[in-house]
């Protein structure tokens, strides 16, 4: 017998705060984790790895349904191993991003992933992080959250967080990138990057990570009382 998870979804656009707030609300509701993100930026990779024209859509399903990719809770850390190979650092670079934004545009690609996002909705509940979250995956979730905050703060988030962990990062490159992956997301023909119409719509460009914690908390007791 099959029960009922409550879902939390966090959706929005790259940058806005999404995975930790996300992290910070599994943590704190003891609650599973779905980044599903990694998902497209894992196919993304494996397209790569196999030589895989990432515009086949022909080519692209069968590597989507077939995907040998674990995520291994590590602490704090989920690690993502691909084929059996720890991916977890070159998943997150810009070019795997906006790689995984051209896969991700793709209608078949998609729902040969929606079964593999689903199952991630277990007891005792799940936070899920995306971009159709809200919409698509998860449409009668009990919470829906759209995470946003403007162009040129997203950049300055990713710079500061690409020049902490060493790397020489360009403002203009980098705001340039957001900026065309979010044209891609918001403006393709299958599940475009939008706010749920049920979804609470926080700009966080002038909150810090614990106002948008606080607002986001609120927003869920009231609403799972
Ligand atoms: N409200 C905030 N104020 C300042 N920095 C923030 C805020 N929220 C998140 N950050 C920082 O911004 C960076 C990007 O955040 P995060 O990775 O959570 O974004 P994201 O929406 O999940 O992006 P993506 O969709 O590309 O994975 C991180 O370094 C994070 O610490
Ligand atoms: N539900 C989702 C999640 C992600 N995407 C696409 O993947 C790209 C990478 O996502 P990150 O959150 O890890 O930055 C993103 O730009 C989207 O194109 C998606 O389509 N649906």
């Amino acid at each position: 017998m099959s029960t009922h998870a409550p879902v939390i979804t966090v959706d929005g656009p790259s940058g806005a705060g999404k995975g930790t707030l996300c992290m910070l609300l599994a943590e704190k509701l003891g609650w599973n984790l779905l980044d599903s993100g990694a998902i497209y930026r894992v196919l993304a990779l494996a397209a790569i790895h196999h030589g895989v024209d990432i515009e086949s859509e022909d080519a692209l399903v069968p590597l989507a349904a077939h995907l040998d990719v674990q995520f291994v809770a590590e602490g704090e850390l989920v690690k993502v191993i691909l084929e059996g190979e720890d991916v977890s650092d070159t998943l997150r670079t810009e070019e795997v991003g906006n790689t995984a934004s051209k896969v991700a545009a793709l209608p078949r690609v998609r729902e040969a992933l929606l079964r593999r996002q689903r199952a991630f909705s277990e007891a005792p509940g799940l936070v899920a992080d995306g971009r159709d979250m809200g919409t698509v995956v998860f449409p009668g979730a009990e919470v829906k959250i759209f995470l946003d905050a403007s162009a040129e703060e997203r950049a300055t988030r990713r710079m500061n967080q690409l020049q902490k962990k060493g790397l020489d990062v360009n403002f203009g490159s980098l705001l340039s990138e957001i900026q065309e992956r979010d044209y891609r997301d918001r403006n393709r023909a299958v599940a475009p990057l939008r706010p749920a119409d049920d979804a609470l719509v926080l700009d966080s460009t002038e909150l810090s990570i614990e106002q948008v914690l606080e607002k986001v908390l609120a927003h869920i007791d009231a609403k799972l009382k």
